[in-house]
């Protein structure tokens, strides 16, 4: 666990790059910091590896306040990423990968076996091996850049903006590789963006800054989308915020109705009884045929003899978001979502005005009960904020 207390950085010049900063990040999870240009991340960031020492205040890595732990050492558990990867130009991308445990004195052979293991780690194939990095994309070099950083299996890893300067396709395959390898490795990461997509995508807590190196929140994404502390906040998050928050609400707790379900050998009057203007049909096996619009229904018979608008987009309640299920519900000829199970077999259907309804999710003010981080927090001293906290 990382930990700031009432940490301030003033340059020479001035400026303050941060201001009495008090935070506690969690291990085992992604904190990124997000926020304008200038608002002092990179400068928070580089004070956990006493790149940038404070000019007030405490930060401490499990338990341990750094400034007792000699640079070199610190820097041996703490991987470091950054914009453009940042490799030696010189040096092959297996030697890239294998300069920390070289430095760390492994051996040549040792070194660049795990070189290979991190090669294969971070999705790149043995063949990239002897390459230089002028032979590789941007996205391929900051994969690189990723598994150099992990040479040593630090468990903290740093990563300022390591994305940002590839193209939005390669952004997106890099973000999710890194969930991927997170949940494999659990590194405690501390990762800077000024972009709130990637920190919403990526973070288990944000801490969002404002101009001057004040802490403006510090949440789970789901908190800082349903209840930002402040216009600046709720601006910065974006307008979309409601239906991104949909991405947090499981499918699974969506409301679903079962009586527009009918099976194909429905009598058409029964179906008609059923008093709404569509019908999903499905098979004897409760698997999705399309919808009937009740109002063209032929005169008699069943719903096998009826003709089914396609079905479009379903749902799945072991797995999809909420947002997944409003999408299947507006490209809909219904108008309805239908939901299955991990079998493919119907549970029910919601319609987009009920699906929208879940936006209405957690408490307002409660603290956050999904990501706050644990431990001892403002026992003395300044307090320490905590995901969930408001400021
Ligand atoms: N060595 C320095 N001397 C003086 N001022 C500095 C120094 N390093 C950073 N600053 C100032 O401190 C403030 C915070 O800088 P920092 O790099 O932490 O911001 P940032 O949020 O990471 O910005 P960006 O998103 O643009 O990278 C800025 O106003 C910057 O100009």
């Amino acid at each position: 666990m990382i930990r700031f207390d009432a940490v301030s950085k003033n340059y020479p010049n001035g400026t303050t790059a941060v201001d009495d900063l008090s935070l506690e990040l969690a291990e085992g999870g992604i904190t990124v910091l997000v926020g304008p240009s200038g608002c002092g991340k990179t400068t928070t960031l580089r004070m956990v590896n006493r790149m940038v020492e404070p000019t007030a205040g405490t930060v401490s890595l499990r338990g341990r306040d750094i400034r007792d732990v000699a640079a070199p050492e610190l820097r041996r558990g703490i991987g470091y990423v950054i914009q453009h990867a940042g490799l030696f130009p010189h040096r092959t991308v297996l030697d890239n990968i294998a300069t920390v445990p070289l430095l760390l004195g492994w051996g040549r052979k040792k070194a660049r076996a795990r070189a290979a293991e991190l090669l294969e780690l971070v999705g790149l194939p043995a063949g990239m091996a002897k390459r230089y990095p002028y032979q590789l994309s941007g996205g391929q070099q900051q994969r690189v850049g990723v598994a150099r950083a992990l040479g040593a299996d630090p468990p903290v890893l740093l990563m300022d903006e390591p994305f940002s300067a590839v193209d939005p396709i390669v952004r997106a395959e890099l973000q999710t590789e890194l969930i991927r390898l997170q949940k494999e490795l659990r590194k405690t990461i501390v990762f800077v963006t000024h972009d709130i997509d990637e920190a919403i995508k990526l973070g288990d807590n944000i801490a969002v800054f404002r101009t001057g190196g004040r802490l403006a929140q510090f949440d789970s994404p789901e908190r800082l989308l349903a209840d930002p502390a402040d216009d600046f906040v709720a601006g910065f998050v974006g307008q979309d915020r409601g239906i991104r928050r949909l991405s947090f609400v499981d499918a699974a707790e969506l409301p679903l109705r079962e009586g527009r379900v009918l099976s194909a050998a429905t009598p058409v009057a029964r179906a008609r009884a059923v008093d709404e203007p569509w019908v999903l049909v499905v098979d004897g096996d409760r698997r999705p045929l399309g919808w009937a619009a009740v109002g063209g229904l032929p005169d008699e018979g069943t719903l096998a003899d009826a003709v089914l608008a396609p079905l479009g987009h379903t749902f799945s309640l072991a797995g999809d978001s909420a947002r997944a299920a409003l999408d299947a519900a507006l490209l809909s000829p219904s108008r309805l979502a239908v939901g299955v199970d991990a079998q493919g077999k119907v549970v029910g259907v919601a319609d987009a005005y009920e699906l929208s309804a879940a936006t209405s999710g957690p408490e307002k003010d409660g603290p956050s009960t999904s990501a706050a981080p644990s431990g001892e927090v403002g026992k003395q001293g300044p307090p320490v904020h905590e995901a969930g906290e408001k400021r």
